[in-house]
């Protein structure tokens, strides 16, 4: 991407909402960067064509990413092949995920590889489901 006046989509695959809350975050940090950001769920993208850089998340269950992360991966394999990529998972309900770095699940490690991804990060997870307040519960 060139300078800072790049359109970025930042999307998720989640059930109770903590990856949603994690997107909007990260949508957040990047807009204080100068980038123009949309936060969506990862269902209700219809094309990849009008973003000049990607993230994606997933809440992980048992060991995979949230179906509607893997269904956006598969479904726009040759956009996001082709534009900056940074995937991300939300999910240990320990500590473990802000004292190290937990590496993603095989599924998500696959995309990585096949679609050149920059980075992955694993965020915490969390139960409850989360309010479009933000407050859990
Ligand atoms: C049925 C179930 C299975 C889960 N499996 C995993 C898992 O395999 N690995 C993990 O780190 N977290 C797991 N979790 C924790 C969730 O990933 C965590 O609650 C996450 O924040 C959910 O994201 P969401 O709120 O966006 O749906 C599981 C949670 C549930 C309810």
């Amino acid at each position: 991407m060139t300078g800072k006046t790049g359109k970025v989509l930042v999307t998720y695959g989640t059930t109770n909402g903590s990856t949603a809350q994690i997107a909007e975050a990260i949508a957040e940090v990047l807009r204080k960067d100068g980038l123009t950001v949309e936060a969506l769920p990862a269902r209700s993208v219809t094309s990849v064509s009008p973003y000049d850089a990607v993230v994606v998340g997933g809440g992980l269950y048992a060991g995979r990413w949230h179906k509607d992360a893997r269904r956006f991966v598969r479904r726009h394999h040759r956009g996001l092949a082709e534009r900056p990529l940074w995937l991300f998972s939300s999910g240990p309900l320990d500590a473990s995920a802000a004292e190290r770095d937990i590496p993603p699940v095989p599924g998500v490690r696959k995309a990585m590889t096949e679609l050149d991804a920059n980075e992955h990060v694993t965020f915490g997870g969390c139960l409850e489901e989360v309010r479009r307040d933000g407050w859990p519960g």
